[in-house]
């Protein structure tokens, strides 16, 4: 193995999105450490913007930055009441995303969820959710119905449904703000949300859209208010999430980067934690012990060095 690639696996706290274990590869470039991460299932063709913005990371680096803080959601995993009230308790945000809709889940049980977030922030918090698009159209207006009211309010919902063209229906048959995440970054066109007006909100992940520019350019073509999201990486890779939401012109709303409090371990000496609701806009320097304490076993680094061969050149060797 040379010191260019790093395989990390990393514990969750708690089952999220189905996995348990976070794994993915760090390669270095002349401007640092990039995170390479796309989840396991994904086909090479979905996995190959996620390498573009792990390049970028690594050989470019990143835009100027035009703020030094960038407000946070605390993400609240399909739990039980208890513990997501622990943790909204825990994350010191002044906006909590819950997501709903699990598969095996009851709307009650999202309510539960959603009433314990807004216990625990008090009245003046913002609660979000997101239901990955699980519901049709018809239970989307009746879950966003009952959701507000055991919020007390919604800030939006994100990806009620999963098509573009259901998710302009439920806009214009709910109150509630709607966001669209999956509908951009897993669209062939992600401008279909603006030309259809199926979002007053969009979500951007830089992994998934290929980097900082990318997400900049569509920022400023899809005319909507942006909210930057992660997808659970290490702090490597959040702080690309970080730099996007740093260089966006206008910042209204808080982002869904403080992820790495769903993990139990991280591969910097100063994790990307929010301090009163804010991620300091920096770079973390990856730290060589947690490398060693986190490196993946051999079966997955093969695993992944076969990966990175097919989606993209492997520059390792
Ligand atoms: O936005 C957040 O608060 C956290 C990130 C998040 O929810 C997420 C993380 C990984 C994959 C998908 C999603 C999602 O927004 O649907
Ligand atoms: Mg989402």
């Amino acid at each position: 193995m040379t010191d260019d690639l790093h395989v990390f696996a990393i514990p969750l706290r708690t089952r999220f999105r189905g996995i348990t274990v976070r794994e993915g590869v760090l390669l270095r470039g002349a401007a640092g450490w990039g995170e390479w991460s796309p989840f396991l299932e994904y086909d090479d063709a979905t996995a190959r913007p996620w390498l573009a913005c792990a390049r970028e990371t690594a050989d470019l680096g990143w835009p100027a930055p035009v703020r030094d803080v960038v407000p946070v959601n605390v993400t609240v995993p399909a739990t039980d009441p208890e513990r997501a009230h622990a943790i909204v308790t825990a994350g010191g945000c002044r906006t909590a995303k819950v997501k709903v809709a699990e598969r095996g889940q009851t709307l009650a049980e999202d309510e539960a969820r959603v009433e314990a977030v807004r216990d625990a922030l008090g009245p003046d918090g913002l609660v979000r959710v997101d239901a990955n698009g699980a519901w049709d159209v018809d239970e989307a207006v009746r879950a966003i119905a009952a959701l507000d009211r055991a919020a007390g309010g919604l800030e939006y919902v994100e990806q009620p449904v999963a098509s573009v063209e259901d998710l302009a229906v439920v806009r214009r048959r709910v109150a509630v703000p709607i966001a669209a995440d999956e509908s951009i970054r897993r669209a062939d066109d992600p401008y279909r949300v603006r030309d259809l007006e199926a979002a007053d909100i969009a979500v951007l992940k830089v992994q998934p859209l290929g980097g900082v520019r990318a997400c900049l350019r569509i920022a400023e073509d899809i005319g909507l208010p942006v909210v930057v999201s992660s997808a659970v990486e290490s702090s490597v890779g959040i702080a690309a999430g970080v730099a996007l939401a740093a260089a966006l012109p206008e910042l209204r709303h808080a982002c869904g980067l403080a992820t790495v409090q769903l993990l139990t371990d991280d591969v910097v000496a100063e994790p990307m934690l929010p301090v009163d609701g804010m991620l300091r806009v920096t770079r973390p320097e990856v730290d060589d012990a947690a490398l060693a304490r986190l490196g993946a076993a051999a079966d997955r680094v093969a695993h992944w060095r076969g990966r990175l061969a097919s989606v993209g050149q492997d520059r390792s060797s």
